[in-house]
């Protein structure tokens, strides 16, 4: 049997069939549009192609024996979403319906769903647990919640169960340096800094400084890529021992820093110094997004291994060696 992987040629896809492999057969379908072939792993088994296209789902689910998906395909940029709210409602609602309904007519029960704290959109507490109420601030975050209640009816009609993993800020790079985080064009503060501190930028931009945070910056919770992978994996793992069903699980690491602070620590672990613009809020950004991951470390024994220094360490790693190479 094997699992299928939507977007394994993506930055949390890749670093999830990284933690697979070994232990299980993987198959990755992704269509290249966001994700690299420098990605994909070749221990997995890819095949090239989208998967809102019911003729290339039936190859897949025909040709292999899949026991379960793990869905990491998407758009996933903030802005971009607030200015094609159409390409998100169509590739992250659209393309997921048409992945459910051939789960559902190959008899494929098992869904590993990449969600966002973006579905909370502005909290009001500082810590989000799974309980805070859901009121997304944009497009993006909106197209996900919009997948979590597909899920929600799919799984009371069919023979079908789910996790909905909400992450909060992904970073970090694998401990081997062969694959990392990168986006084209970039679009994400650690990447961006580093790339900068490489020499490929003249400058960064920090949107926004008036935030209501102590240094006027916004506040994430970073979560490394590798602890990501593994949340998939134990949340698959429940779904097959039957400790978990229809669950949401948030995954961060439960602090909070702030741009300048992050920026702060790249410079640091870099030993360079960043030419920083102090420009204008980005739309749809809330100021601070912190998560509680204790019902997943309650439920499934997960603990993030890695705090924030070592993600920029492995993703400096892997940028200096590769930033050269085009990805
Ligand atoms: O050049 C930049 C890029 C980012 N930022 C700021 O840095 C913070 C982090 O921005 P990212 O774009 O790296 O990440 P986001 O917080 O916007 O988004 C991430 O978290 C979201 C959930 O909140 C979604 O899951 C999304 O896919 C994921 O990338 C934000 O305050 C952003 O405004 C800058 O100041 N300058």
């Amino acid at each position: 049997m094997s699992i299928l992987i939507c977007g394994g040629a993506g930055y949390i896809g890749s670093h999830t069939v990284k933690e697979l492999i070994g232990n299980y057969e993987v198959v990755v379908l992704d269509n290249l549009t966001t994700g690299f072939p420098v990605l994909l792993d070749e221990k997995a088994t890819f095949i090239h192609g989208d998967l809102g296209d019911e003729e290339t789902l039936d190859r897949v689910f025909q040709e292999h024996s899949i026991e379960a998906v793990f869905h990491f395909a998407a758009n996933s940029l903030v802005g971009e979403s607030v200015a094609q709210p159409l390409k998100y409602y169509e590739n992250n609602v659209g393309s997921t319906i048409t992945l459910l309904k051939k789960m559902v007519e190959y008899g494929v029960d098992k869904f590993i769903f990449s969600s966002t704290a973006a579905t909370y959109g502005i909290p009001d507490s500082a810590i989000i647990t799974e309980e805070n109420p859901v009121r997304p601030i944009n497009p993006y975050g909106r197209s996900k919640l919009m997948v979590e209640r597909i899920l929600a009816d799919t799984a009371k009609a069919h023979d079908f169960k789910y996790v909905i993993l909400r992450y909060f800020n992904a970073a970090g790079a694998h401990a081997s340096g062969e694959i990392g985080e990168s986006h084209d064009p970039e679009s994400h503060l650690i990447p961006i800094i580093l790339q900068h501190l490489l020499g490929e930028s003249e400058k960064i931009s920090v949107f926004g400084t008036d935030y209501e945070t102590p240094d006027g910056t916004c506040i994430r919770d970073y979560v490394h890529v590798t602890d990501l992978a593994n949340a998939h994996i134990l949340a698959y793992e429940g779904l097959v021992k039957g400790k978990v069903e229809n669950e949401i699980f948030n995954l961060g690491n439960g602090f909070g820093y702030s741009v300048k602070e992050v920026i702060g620590l790249c410079e640091q672990i870099s030993g360079k110094k960043a030419a920083v613009e102090w420009t204008e809020r980005r739309p749809g950004d809330p100021a601070v997004l912190v998560a509680s991951s204790k019902k997943i470390q309650d439920i499934l024994g997960w603990t993030p291994k890695y705090n924030l220094e070592e993600m920029i360490q492995s993703a400096w790693a892997w940028h200096s060696k590769s930033y050269n190479r085009q990805i």
